[in-house]
């Protein structure tokens, strides 16, 4: 099989030689496209590599029929429209940590260039002016650095703050006071970061909550002569409240990689002399675009291979040693998932999954998403898949309950999956068993021992004399073999089970008669 994979951006030739020497792909870069140009290339792709340029729309993705995965060279996804991509089980991948390096770098160079005013001196001696001046500027050792988000890159930005001999504060949601120590920096709310820092540099990604996050109030708070820096994404600091602010000589400077709207051309803030700018450079070093090109191109040849990967942006990511433990769990997942779904006719309100054994010990979410994604293929079809399939329960209104428990019924593990409607309650349980592989062990409160796979019937009827041999002789006379059997009961003369697994599928017609043998409540074929 040969997988084609489209690259819209300019990418590093370098970093893309995982896709070019791989034998299964077939790779094309066209960059500078139209929207029109490329809805129209995307039509006969598996994959789309970008950097930052390319919008990757809803649009884009609904007529991108064969696209399987969406690999961002660089961390922001802000111009893939994820909810999109999830929806059509597309998955989107990042590379998170080729570029740090260089943004935190990026950001120093600005951090510097603001205290001593270097973009303008040497604009002014370009220009012929030996003006010393003008361009008086200030120590950053002892003075402290504001960080408003301490992931990768604040992280990298505050190690490096501290070799400049500054004090560093900061604010993350996921800062503890311990973290902070052991960094040697101070955490603080965001107030206490605005009112504290001499120098302010912001690191988040640009969410609902962190848009304007440098607002008006926001530079009220600050002290005079407060430096900013904004090498993360354009919206994060209001630019308008940011105007004001450097008019008002709130702000002695402002060093800005990024803008709310790219590219910016005639911005009223490059016509002030404290703003110093740079067209969205922070990653642009050769070694950060090789990294995030290689990383990302290793993760599509993984993904369109059918593997996993820890960068998905789209998808709970789990670690590769707890992956390797559950694997031999996600055929038996999904198995009982579509088991249920054929069990029950009535609309799904919620599903539960629940992990005794050594299983409960472990990230069970993948486990959890291929049993959601058996229920929902029977009706779905293809449409479901890994990364949709939570998203497509809760577009059904089905809600997902993952459970550990104690009880594993004496075997090593246990995965139980249990469905519940308006009216009834009904449950699936498998393990996998040494040298036999994934085994069906229970259906409802019935102990069984089944190999989940091939045609099945699952026959509700009455615990009496002649009706296993009526089931067995109706089968024969439609020439429907019986492979092996297994019944069940709660009580003697009550309510009894059988499951088949039979040689062809059966037809509609054969199951009628089945239901209408007058020993039988109830007959389900089950495709596994
Ligand atoms: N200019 C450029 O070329 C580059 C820009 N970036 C951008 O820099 C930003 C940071 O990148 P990374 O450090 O890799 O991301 P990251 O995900 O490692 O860190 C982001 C941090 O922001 C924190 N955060 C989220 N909401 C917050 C809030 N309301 N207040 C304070 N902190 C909050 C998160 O907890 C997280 O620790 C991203 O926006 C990324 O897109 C990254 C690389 C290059
Ligand atoms: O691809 C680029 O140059 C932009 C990098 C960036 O902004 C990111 O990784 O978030």
């Amino acid at each position: 099989m040969t997988y084609r994979v489209f690259i819209s951006d300019p990418l590093s030739e370098d970093g893309i030689y995982p896709l070019q020497e791989a034998d299964d792909m077939e790779v094309v870069q066209e960059t500078d496209l139209t929207n029109e140009q490329l809805h129209e290339r995307l039509t006969d792709y598996d994959a789309l590599l970008v950097r930052s340029q390319t919008k990757v729309t809803r649009e884009l993705i609904e007529n991108a029929h064969r696209l399987k995965v969406i690999g961002r060279a660089g961390v922001g996804v802000d111009n893939i429209d994820l909810e999109a991509a999830t929806e059509y089980g597309i998955m989107v991948v990042n590379a998170p940590d080729g570029n740090t390096n260089s943004a935190a770098e990026h950001t120093m160079a600005m951090l510097a260039s603001l205290a001593r005013n270097i973009p303008q001196a040497d604009a002014a001696l370009k220009q012929n002016r030996w003006d010393r001046k003008a361009y008086v500027g200030v120590e950053m050792k002892g003075k402290t650095l504001g960080i408003v988000g301490l992931g990768r890159v604040g992280a990298e930005v505050a190690a490096r703050a501290q070799g400049q001999r500054m004090n560093v504060i900061a604010y993350d949601p996921f800062l503890t006071a311990e973290q902070a120590d052991n960094l040697g920096i101070r955490s603080g709310s965001v107030a206490d970061v605005l009112q504290a820092a001499d120098f302010i540099t912001a690191h988040t990604p640009l969410l609902n909550e962190t848009k304007h996050i440098i607002n008006k109030e926001a530079f009220e708070q600050m002290k005079d002569g407060v430096r900013i820096v904004n090498c993360a994404r354009g919206g994060i600091i209001d630019e308008d409240a940011l105007y004001e602010a450097i008019i008002n000589q709130k702000v002695a400077g402002a060093g800005l990689d990024v803008f709310e709207e790219e590219p910016v051309y005639d911005h009223k803030l490059l016509e002030l002399p404290e703003v110093i700018a740079t067209p969205h450079l922070g990653a642009s070093t050769v070694e950060a675009q090789r990294n995030v090109a290689i990383d990302v191109s290793n993760d599509v040849v993984t993904i369109l291979r059918g593997g996993v990967t820890q960068n998905a942006v789209n998808m709970p990511s789990v670690p590769q040693d707890i992956m390797n433990q559950i694997a031999p769990y996600f055929d038996l997942a999904a198995k009982l998932g579509t088991f249920l779904a054929y069990l029950e006719q009535d609309a799904v309100e919620e599903i539960h999954v629940y992990y005794a054994g050594e299983l409960a010990e472990m990230d069970v979410t993948p486990l959890t998403r291929n049993t959601v994604k058996g229920l929902l293929k029977r009706h779905l079809g293809n449409r479901v898949n890994d990364v949709n399939a939570a998203f497509l329960a809760e577009k059904k209104g089905i809600t997902i309950h993952e459970q550990k428990t104690s009880a594993t019924n004496g075997f090593t593990d246990l995965l139980t999956a249990e469905i519940k409607t308006k009216s009834s309650i009904r449950q699936v349980a498998g393990t996998l068993l040494r040298g036999l592989g994934a085994r069906i062990v229970k259906i409802d409160h019935y102990s069984m021992d089944l190999s989940p796979q091939g045609h099945m019937v699952f026959i509700r009827h009455n615990d009496q004399p002649g009706a296993i041999g009526r089931v067995g002789g109706l089968l024969a006379d439609n020439q429907v073999n019986i492979a092996t059997m297994q019944v069940g009961r709660t009580e003697i003369g009550g309510e009894a089970i059988m499951m088949l697994v039979i040689d062809k599928p059966l037809k509609q017609h054969e199951l009628n008669q089945l239901k209408e043998l007058t020993e039988v409540h109830d007959a389900t074929a089950v495709e596994l």
